[in-house]
């Protein structure tokens, strides 16, 4: 296990270690699909971008800060593309274009000119001298919403078109993308396949949580109550009317064939008649349509719904990529999840996206061995492509998340069966716990925070659970009180991940559903 371990996490600092040694181009890189060099292809170089000193690049971005200076002769631009946390300096003269148009922070710049190695001392390593501005999009300073200074997250919740564009979320979406990239990278590697479940589930897994009910019952009895308005259904006296009208021209046919009229007199009048009774069994079938939802013996009826049934947003694919593992062997999902609960904490979120393998042919330590390789490959994986991104996090948000990134991703995980963890947490008398530690109860985030953050000071597996806090699905542990699973602990956060090995006796499943 050690070995796999350390074969994942030095695997992608190997990578870089590589990459730094590698001979630098001095060529700018341009873009594959767009006319433009990448911001972070220039300052992001080891070398910070002093070998492409004298190079012609176009660059695209939106302006950060800008300034006009020299009494109005030239401006700075820091320009930001999003490719990376920092910013490249451009430089205009004001003879290449009014610089009162360029220097509104959010104004967007599509430029051409000269990387330019800057005096020793100075921040930036290069800069642009721009010849020529290929495209402006001017911003109104006086109105645009997003200035330089720092605007709390609930506020941008009102600007979704601009946040983007803040040092925050675009730090938090290079995050996630870098994760979900070594989350496909790490089980690609190791021969999983990525399986694609359902969104909307008639299933709720093992119950795991409230869920979002999918329907369309509310939008068709809206569109019906608005169609009976402008169109009210029949009165009994419309049908009564219908009836009478089918009525007569019943008796018409009749006594036409009784007269022995012609053939065509006939053929007339009992198209008379068909018309009459279609009418009135449209009026009929208006007459039965009614405001509100459908209901049938007392209750909602869901056979009148989009899937003739119940259905809502999954809590989870597990049971679906079950299926396939039982059929392609190793596999994953990787998708979003929806927990309708009214529990408003940041470890309760209404939608969060969820990583599922499961894995054929392998017991519980196999599972405690992916689940510790993985969390170490996403953490090293986060140091050597986002540092400049944690920094910012660390600077703004969460003083110690490098610190936790590099001791995950260095620090054999401690492994502890949930009975001898909670022994250790009974003897602890430095702490008083809101929730009383005995054995039976589903630990609480006090409990795992201790374990990992006091006690083991480093990540936690702990394994062996009593089988009445899990799920049916788990395996029964021959001591018949405990259950094959695990939760991987981690200083700050507590559970990050839990797993199990599935139950494969057909009758102690059925016992324990
Ligand atoms: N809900 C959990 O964390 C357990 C996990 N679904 C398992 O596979 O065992």
């Amino acid at each position: 296990m050690a070995a796999a371990d350390g074969e994942f996490s030095s695997s992608s600092s190997e990578l870089v270690k590589q990459i730094s040694s590698t001979t630098l181009s001095d060529e700018p890189e341009w873009a594959q699909f767009s006319h433009r060099v990448l911001v972070k292809t220039i300052i992001s170089r080891p070398d910070g971008g002093v070998g492409l000193d004298g190079k012609k690049v176009i660059v695209g971005g939106w302006v950060k800060t800008g300034r006009e200076q020299g009494k109005g002769t030239f401006a700075f631009l820091e320009l930001n593309d999003g490719s990376c946390p920092g910013n490249l300096q451009v430089i205009i003269d004001a003879g290449v274009y009014s610089l009162s148009s360029l220097v509104a922070t959010g104004t967007c710049v599509y430029v051409e000119g000269e990387l330019k190695k800057t005096p020793e001392g100075t921040r930036q390593k290069v800069e642009l001298k721009v010849s020529k501005v290929l495209e402006v999009g001017i911003v109104d300073s006086a109105k645009y919403p997003v200035p330089k200074t720092k605007l709390t997250l609930e506020f941008l919740r009102d600007l979704v078109h601009l946040r983007p564009r803040t040092n925050t979320i675009s730090a938090v979406a290079r995050i996630r993308n870098a994760l979900s990239y070594a989350t496909h990278t790490f089980f690609q590697k190791h021969g999983f396949l990525y399986v694609h479940t359902p969104i909307v589930t008639t299933s709720d897994c093992e119950g795991a949580g409230e869920m979002f009910q999918v329907t369309t019952l509310f939008s068709d009895a809206e569109k019906m109550e608005k169609e009976l308005k402008e169109n009210p259904p029949p009165s009994a006296a419309d049908i009564e009317s219908a009836n009478l009208l089918v009525k007569e021209k019943g008796d018409a046919v009749a006594q036409k064939k009784s007269e022995k009229a012609s053939k065509d007199v006939i053929k007339a009048s009992v198209a008379e008649l068909t018309k009459a009774k279609e009418s009135l069994s449209k009026l009929e079938e208006r007459s039965k349509l009614k405001p509100g939802l459908p209901q049938k013996d007392g209750k909602i009826d869901y056979s009148q719904d989009f899937f003739a049934r119940q259905a809502f947003l999954t809590v989870s694919g597990q049971l679906q990529v079950e299926t396939y593992a039982c059929a392609l062997s190793s596999v994953y999902t990787f998708g979003p999840t929806f927990r309708a609960e009214h529990s408003h904490t940041s470890r309760h979120l209404a939608e969060f996206w969820m990583i599922e393998p499961e894995i054929a042919f392998a017991d519980l330590e196999d599972d405690m061995n992916c689940a510790e390789a993985y969390v170490k490959f996403l953490s090293q994986w986060l140091l050597d492509h986002c540092l400049d991104d944690m920094e910012l996090m660390v600077k703004n948000y969460d003083k110690t998340a490098i610190e936790r990134l590099k001791l995950v991703s260095s620090t054999p995980f401690e492994r502890i069966t949930y009975t001898d963890a909670v022994k250790l947490l009974e003897n602890v008398t430095e702490k008083k716990f809101e929730n009383k530690v005995e054995w039976g109860i589903d630990l609480a985030s006090e409990h795992e925070r201790y374990l990992t953050e006091v006690i083991f000071k480093k990540p936690v597996i702990v394994y062996n659970y009593p089988k009445g806090i899990k799920a049916f699905y788990m395996r029964l542990n021959d001591d018949m009180k405990t259950v094959a699973a695990m939760d991987v602990l981690v200083p700050k956060v507590g559970e990050l991940v839990g797993g199990s090995q599935r139950e494969e006796r057909i009758d102690v499943i059925e016992e324990r559903y």
